[in-house]
């Protein structure tokens, strides 16, 4: 299953341009991304890797399959949203459901463009943003504190006295204004909140959409928004919206180029937003390299052969016994499997091997 991104903001900062952009761009260079519309705000697009085309070029496969993620356009963020202002529960609702946020904020001066607040101010737009997903939190957490304090105190329970704890203090942060994912809570006190899906936790890109003149440099907003994000220890990345709808808009790829080319762009600001994006998820990848097809796998970072087995097939799993690895620059290097065995490069290893971004798997396995 693919990993949920959503795109989440203001009104009128342009988040549908950049979800119209990842999606256009999509279908119109089909060489260079799939996107396949779930309904008219969610999608799966492909993540840019020059790796899987780099294998192609030397296993010179029938298929090539990119790994994928899903991105959802959800609607502007008012203040009061916590409270179900603008059908703020709805849209709180579909941020619950993503793993991670891409959170773009305004960084244009456009009169033409309407905003309701006030003067062009990146840090405030963040600001209202994170304080309506952290009172959301909060609700959440409180709910949660009231159930197990009367456990705490009926039973004394000597469980529920650490959940509480645990919650008092992310209740606390939340009142300061913070956002969960920075309080740095250690794994082991993480089961005390799974159960809330809480919005502050999610790991955070921000976008900052400025206008065309500084769409290389930045302006005054984006290092605004820059020094928040380096405050947070957040990856922000500057892109305009608009521009990059426009190439995607362009189906023919000389157009594309040319127009690239006047913008001074080296590739589609897009991609690397998706790379960003997989690295905030955490991700890696891992390849499959046939005849039949070449193929990205998503795992996430850490996890051992058997379970990146899993993302291929169930049984993989189940059955798995072994797996032989290259790394992806060896099996550039030497070019066929037999050259890398030959050298020494592909390794057979087991159940507890942690794959690396990159490697070159074949499992074998029983069914
Ligand atoms: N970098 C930019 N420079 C200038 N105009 C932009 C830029 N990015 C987007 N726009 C314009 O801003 C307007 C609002 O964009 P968009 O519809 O994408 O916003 P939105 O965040 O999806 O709004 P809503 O919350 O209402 O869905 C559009 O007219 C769009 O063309
Ligand atoms: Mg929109």
């Amino acid at each position: 299953m693919a990993l949920k991104t959503g795109i989440v903001g203001l009104p009128n900062v342009g988040k549908s341009t950049l979800f119209n952009a990842v999606s256009t761009s999509a279908k119109a260079q089909a060489s260079n991304y799939r996107f396949c519309t779930i309904d008219p705000n969610t999608g799966l697009v492909d993540v840019p890797d020059n790796r899987l085309y780099q294998l192609a070029e030397i296993v010179k496969p029938n298929k090539v399959v990119p790994t994928q993620i899903e991105i959802v356009d959800i609607a502007g963020l008012v203040k009061g949203a916590s409270k179900g202002e603008g059908l703020g529960n709805k849209f709180l609702g579909n941020i619950r459901e993503v793993d991670a946020i891409i959170h773009v904020v305004r960084c244009f001066e456009d009169e033409n463009v309407l905003r309701e607040e006030g003067a062009i101010n990146p840090v405030s737009d963040k600001e209202i943003i994170d304080t309506e997903l952290q009172l959301k939190d909060l609700e959440s957490v409180e709910k949660k504190i009231q159930k197990i304090a009367k456990q705490a105190r009926v039973g004394g329970d000597p469980l529920a006295k650490i959940e509480l704890d645990i919650l008092e203090r992310v209740k606390s942060w939340l009142e300061q204004g913070k956002n969960v994912r920075q309080l740095g809570l250690v794994k082991e006190e993480l089961p005390a909140i799974a159960d809330l899906f809480l919005l502050t936790i999610k790991p955070t890109l921000y976008v900052a959409n400025v206008d065309e003149p500084s769409m290389h440099t930045g302006n005054k907003y984006s290092e605004m928004l820059q020094k928040v994000a380096d405050e947070e220890g957040a990856e922000m990345i500057i892109l305009n919206n608009s521009i990059e709808a426009q190439i995607a808009e362009l189906e023919d790829a000389d157009d594309k180029a040319m127009f690239m080319e006047e913008y001074k762009m080296t590739e589609p600001g897009l991609n690397r937003l998706l790379r960003s994006a997989y690295k905030l998820l955490n991700l890696a990848t891992y390849f499959t390299a046939g005849v039949q097809e070449v193929r990205a796998w998503t795992i996430e970072k850490g996890w051992k052969a058997p379970q990146a087995a899993s993302v291929i097939h169930t049984d993989f799993e189940k059955g798995f016994i072994k797996a032989e690895v290259i790394s992806f620059d060896d099996r550039i290097k030497y070019v066929t499997e037999a050259a890398c065995k030959e050298a020494g490069r592909l390794r057979i290893e087991g159940k507890e091997y942690i794959v690396n971004d990159g490697d070159v798997m074949h499992f074998r396995f029983n069914v």
